[in-house]
């Protein structure tokens, strides 16, 4: 079994006595990713904002390299190495994008035995960003501000990394060149990548694997076995958008015409 960086046990958590996540728990390894896919207000943003630290959980545990984060502070959550790029790509929209990047150094360069600054290694990761360096982050389109969202992240020096829809609102071949970002970023940096979207079809190429989100709880999906019938029922219930299959390129059916 390989090392876990990040263990989330039995977590709970929601607003105002509400319990959006139900006992939900994981682990994720260097280079390795978790997919969690469930629809509009499945509570995958709440999942993600409670490991950050913006939402205080009413119960579970959250450790990073064994180390209980649980009760941190978000910013003593990114100076660990967790970094959240939320949904909506949230640049600063009047800076440039060399201003953005730098307002990401901030949590890596307080961490300990991160001295190595990583802007040019983001650089040739991101060589579109490159060339903008000095334009304004609101005059990009989505897709160049999703990269930015992510590489001002990556500037943090992230063991972790939660994204929030990476494909809302792009275009299909934007998604497949940021799908192509996230992957590089989990096989060749060895961050571990938590991403979260409606469609199934959008994290498995970035994580190869994902996991639905059903009242509050994570189920696993084996799309390899034979209970297609319960599949499609915990797809329904999620009411994430059903996936292709890799091999016939159709959408996943039991078999009656939809
Ligand atoms: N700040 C908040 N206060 C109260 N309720 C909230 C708050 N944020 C989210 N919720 C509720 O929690 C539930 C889960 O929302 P959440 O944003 O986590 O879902 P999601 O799966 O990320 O959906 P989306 O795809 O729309 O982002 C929803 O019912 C939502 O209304």
């Amino acid at each position: 079994m390989s090392e876990s960086l990040l263990t989330v046990e039995s977590l709970v958590a929601g607003y105002h006595g509400s319990r959006v996540i139900d006992d939900v728990s994981f682990s994720v390894g260097p280079g390795e990713g978790l997919g969690v896919v469930g629809a509009n207000g499945a509570g995958k943003s709440t999942l993600l904002r409670t490991i950050s630290g913006l939402v205080a959980p009413a119960s579970g545990r959250i450790l990073l390299e064994g180390r209980d984060i649980t009760r941190l502070s978000p910013d003593r959550i990114a100076r660990a190495g967790v970094l959240h790029v939320p949904e909506g790509r949230r640049v600063f929209s009047g800076l440039t994008v060399h201003e953005n990047l730098r307002t990401g150094t901030i949590a890596g360069a307080a961490r300990a035995g991160s001295s190595a600054d990583p802007y040019d290694a983001v650089l040739d990761l991101f060589p579109r960003l490159r060339e903008r360096l000095n334009q304004q982050a609101q005059t990009m389109s989505g897709g160049e501000q999703q990269m930015l969202a992510i590489a001002r992240a990556l500037m943090g020096r992230p063991s972790v990394l939660l994204v929030d829809e990476p494909a809302m609102g792009l275009a299909p071949v934007v998604v497949k060149r940021v799908a192509e970002h996230l992957r590089t970023i989990r096989e060749h940096w060895g961050v571990a990548l938590v991403v979260a979207e409606q469609s199934a079809n959008n994290v498995d190429g970035i994580v190869g694997g994902h996991q639905l989100l059903v009242d509050g709880r994570l189920r696993e999906v084996d799309s390899g076995g034979s209970d297609r019938a319960n599949l499609l029922a915990a797809y329904r219930a999620a009411g994430a958008d059903v996936p292709t299959t890799a091999r016939s390129g159709r959408a996943l059916t039991d078999g009656k015409n939809e």
